[in-house]
């Protein structure tokens, strides 16, 4: 099924299991990145978010825009009528060629995703159009090295990504590749994606190159994983995850690998309780409502700076990391709503990364969202992160061992226990604010 059932370990997979590396536990924020022939058109109708829209208008009415190459060939689909209208019916792989990347520095990407302050970076090498960012095997000539920017996107962007400092991961999608498995278009959750030996062979491949070419400190499947896959054999998963964890020993896998195994759990859009317990998930979005650049989406669709802010805070003071996307435009640049949201992420972390990167849950979780507050602990302090100015009353005192030492970033603030709270005078602050407490000198 396409949705998430919870994936079981089978013993023979149960040798990968290891303790969460601390560079992914703190890490707090990554940036993900949609990029491919989809961004040519870039077009889809911006229906709203995943979990939001009923499954059975999904497909026909797909938010996300990577999915042109599925959404243009339902029958009396928006995405048909466009795509007949604007582009004559052309075969997608036009896209492909169409695909210049005139405008793409890789460095100049990285600049924008490291003042965010995330802590990791994973571009797609290959999405469900099976088109690969780096000359792959058994590709046949249909990537972005033949084809199109005639560039290894891939190897640009790995480099770019160690050169900014961050740690940088591969989204590989293995359960479906609408090229190799020539399958009709996918309407409904349950229709067939390719299972058999000969693609999880070719897929397999894919991954053994890419963990040795580019040395991928995160493996991000999507989907799941061709069952004949999952077996025991020379190009078996199993193999993968061992070629894998011996070339990148601190290296973490995500939980989309069919029934095998995972480091971290992950959600999308919806938060998925079942999912986002323990210091072991991750949820990521678009800061639209697609992944691929979608030009029909307005500011109205985009989570603002503060939404983006308020979410990650959100998610670190579960345990999470958020891994937002970026929908690059097939240019190469990075959309300008979407910029505006990525700088502001950074303005925030400037003022108050101390409160998430290397964060943890402080504990319990706030009774209700009026008003709204979360709060995260680190080795040296406890924070209560408010969206509020003025006199802040602060529930839960036994949280905080000693108000004395309350500090807006670097400027002491005076704050009383008051009658089952701490009273905290916040003025001026940006907002969210994080009200920080030590818990140790
Ligand atoms: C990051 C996005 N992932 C989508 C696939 N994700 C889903 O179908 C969500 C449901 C889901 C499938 N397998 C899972 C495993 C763990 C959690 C959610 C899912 C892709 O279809 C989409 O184009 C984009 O690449």
């Amino acid at each position: 099924a396409m949705f998430k059932t919870d994936p079981v370990r089978p013993d023979a997979y149960r040798e990968f299991e290891r303790p969460l590396p601390e560079w992914f536990r703190g890490a707090a924020l990554g940036i993900f990145v949609h990029w491919g022939p989809y961004s040519v058109p870039a077009w889809a109708e911006p229906t709203g978010e995943l979990g939001a829209v009923p499954r059975e208008e999904w497909y026909a009415h797909n938010p996300y825009a990577e999915w042109y190459a599925n959404t243009m060939r339902i029958e009396g689909s928006p995405a048909q009528m466009h795509h007949e209208r604007v582009h004559g019916g052309a075969p997608y792989d036009d896209f492909l060629d169409a695909w210049k990347a005139e405008d793409f520095d890789a460095d100049e990407v990285l600049a924008v995703v490291a003042a965010t302050g995330a802590g990791y970076f994973i571009p797609t090498t290959k999405h469900h159009d099976g088109v690969t960012l780096w000359d792959a095997p058994g590709t046949d000539g249909r990537n972005t090295v033949a084809r199109g920017p005639r560039q290894d996107l891939i190897g640009a962007f790995a480099d770019a990504t160690r050169a900014a400092g961050l740690r940088f991961g591969v989204y590989y999608s293995g359960g479906l590749d609408w090229h190799f498995s020539g399958l009709p278009p996918i309407e409904h959750d349950d229709d067939p994606a390719p299972d058999d030996l000969a693609y999880a062979e070719y897929a397999h491949d894919h991954v053994i190159d890419l963990i040795d070419r580019y040395r991928p400190d995160i493996l991000w499947g999507d989907i799941r994983w061709p069952v004949a896959g999952i077996e025991p054999g020379p190009k078996s998963l199993a193999h993968a995850f061992q070629t894998f964890y011996e070339r990148v020993p601190d290296g973490v896998v995500n939980d989309r690998w069919g029934e095998s195994h995972w480091d971290f759990r992950t959600s999308e859009y919806v938060h998925g309780t079942a999912v986002e317990v323990g210091e072991a998930w991750e949820n990521t979005r678009g800061i639209g409502l697609s992944f691929g650049h979608n030009r029909n989406e307005t500011n109205e669709h985009l989570l603002s700076a503060h939404e983006a802010v308020r979410l990650l805070v959100d998610v670190v003071s579960r345990g999470g990391n958020l891994l937002l996307n970026i929908g690059l435009e097939a240019s190469g640049r990075i959309p300008e709503l979407q910029r505006q949201t990525l700088e502001g992420i950074g303005v925030w972390n400037r003022h108050y990364g101390h409160a998430v990167v290397g964060a943890r849950p402080e504990g319990r979780m706030p009774a209700s969202d009026e008003p709204w507050i979360r709060w995260t602990r680190t080795d040296d302090a406890v924070h209560a992160v408010v969206d509020q100015t003025g006199p802040v009353r602060l529930p839960d005192p036994d949280r905080v061992l000693d108000e004395s030492t309350a500090r807006i970033g670097e400027r002491h603030v005076t704050a009383e226990r008051v009658d089952g709270g701490i009273l905290v005078d916040v003025e001026d602050a940006v907002t969210p604010v994080a009200i920080s407490f030590r818990t140790r000198d």
